[in-house]
């Protein structure tokens, strides 16, 4: 059995629908806030795999709830891996291209150095420090720009502005990869499962859409896909000014999850066809 932390959250969503056998942990019954408990749950529950899909997500509410935002998303994680190592059953956790300062213009590898600017990022590097420290064997995604037709992400805030406004002013400078969280729960079962058959993880590996593009061109995408008139201004970011800073080199480099998992590098461009299909249907 496989057992997942986060129940109503974009990824966990998708994990409900390709994995419905999976057992899923809503905040109700674990709260991320609480590490101990979560911990717990995997000792009583002896899963075969555990899928950490739950995290402080509010990138911007981060800046002033750092130390709530580290407990759940260092804190727990760290006590899901080591009691995973006391298992011996692999443990999947998610983490995020904020985890880099945004410099330059290449795609980040995984050993790239990292230099998180905001406290979102901070608290995910902390996550994976702890859970590289936990002795279990695990396998880190990080991934960048989430989107499905579940949860709130930036497609879902496009399509809702667009009901109100025929124009919108959108960040041309901030480079990335949207990634469809049906992908991200697909190569997440994957990787579980090649893991479960005895296949070593190396840690933490990039998994992102392709190809990179700017949020002000993915917002034009998405308008597009949607069959929108709505016209997107480029601005910079200095003209969208935001609690947290934003890196504004986002690439990941994805060739080691192929290389160890045969895993791709999904197309965001046809996920945000399925997407905008689920939400208009
Ligand atoms: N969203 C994105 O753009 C990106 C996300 N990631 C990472 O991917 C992973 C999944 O993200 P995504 O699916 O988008 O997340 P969402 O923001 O869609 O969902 C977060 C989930 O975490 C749950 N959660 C938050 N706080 C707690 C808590 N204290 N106890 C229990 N559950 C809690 C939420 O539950 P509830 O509904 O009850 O609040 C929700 O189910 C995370 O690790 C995230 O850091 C990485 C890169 C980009
Ligand atoms: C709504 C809006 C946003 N923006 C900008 C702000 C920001 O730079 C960019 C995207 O806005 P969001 O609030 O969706 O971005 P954000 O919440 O920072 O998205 C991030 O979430 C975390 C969880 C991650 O891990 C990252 O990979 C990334 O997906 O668009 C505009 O320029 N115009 C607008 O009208
Ligand atoms: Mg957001």
């Amino acid at each position: 059995m496989i057992l997942v932390f986060g129940k109503t959250g974009q990824v966990a969503s998708e994990l409900a629908l390709l994995a419905p056998e999976a057992r899923f942990l809503g905040r109700d019954t674990a709260d991320l806030s609480d590490p101990a408990a979560c911990a717990a749950q995997i000792l009583a529950l002896k899963p075969d795999a555990v899928i950490n899909a739950a995290a402080y997500t509010a990138v911007d509410k981060a800046e002033e709830e750092e130390a709530l935002a580290t407990v759940i998303n260092a804190d727990a994680p760290a006590a899901m891996a080591r009691a995973c190592a006391e298992r011996k059953v692999p443990f999947l956790h998610l983490s995020t291209d904020y985890v880099f300062d945004g410099s330059g213009d290449q795609p980040w590898r995984p050993d790239d150095p990292v230099a998180p600017i905001n406290a979102y990022g901070r608290s995910k590097l902390a996550g994976e420090q702890a859970v590289a420290a936990s002795g279990a064997n695990y396998a880190i995604l990080r991934t960048s720009w989430v989107f499905s037709a579940h949860g709130g992400n930036f497609v879902k805030t496009m399509l809702r502005l667009a009901a109100t406004r025929d124009q919108l002013s959108v960040v041309a400078d901030q480079i990335g990869s949207p990634t469809p969280a049906r992908a991200i729960a697909a190569a997440l079962l994957s990787i579980a499962a090649q893991m479960q058959a005895g296949t070593r993880s190396r840690g933490i590996y990039h998994f992102s859409g392709q190809p990179a593009v700017n949020w002000a061109d993915f917002a034009r995408a998405i308008f597009a896909k949607a069959n929108l008139t709505t016209r997107v201004v480029d601005i910079a970011t200095s003209a969208y000014p935001t609690p947290a800073t934003r890196p504004l080199n986002s690439q990941l480099h994805c060739n080691d999850l192929t290389n160890d998992f045969s895993i791709q590098p999904p197309d965001w461009q046809s996920g945000l066809e399925k997407v905008i299909e689920d939400l208009t249907r």
